[in-house]
């Protein structure tokens, strides 16, 4: 069992719930955590179980860069809006940093999260 992190920007959050619902079977013999808004909607959406952690900008990206340089996350798939600003731009940077850092799988589009998630 693997501990998958799910996050999406506001423009991406449709995609990631679609992706979720798709691959709802594989997604469910695996220990989910989620940014506040991103982790609600994909419940709502697949009937999972996420582990919620605080909204991104409020300090929930930190919260999944902290488990990721504790050992804690094995798995990331954060679905980045390319054509919006964030305005915690510096913790997104940080999230895929330490992501980068740690070598823990990173997917930031739908074709990656299905090679990642085929992987786990
Ligand atoms: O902002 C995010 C990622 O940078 C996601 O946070 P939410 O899931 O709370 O919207």
């Amino acid at each position: 069992m693997a501990r998958i992190g799910l996050v999406a920007h506001d423009d991406k959050k449709d995609d990631l719930c679609r992706w979720a619902e798709v691959h709802r079977h594989k997604l469910g013999q695996h220990e989910l955590w989620g940014t506040g808004t991103t982790g609600s909607r994909v419940m709502a959406a697949t009937g999972l179980t996420v582990s919620l952690l605080k909204s991104g900008p409020l300090g929930g990206d930190q919260q999944l860069g902290a488990m990721i340089c504790e050992g804690r996350l094995d798995v990331l798939i954060f679905f980045i809006d390319p054509l919006s600003a964030q305005p915690h731009d510096v913790d997104v940077k940080a999230l895929t940093r330490l992501a980068t850092l740690y070598d823990v799988p990173l997917a930031n589009n739908k074709s990656t999260a299905d090679a990642v998630l085929a992987a786990v």
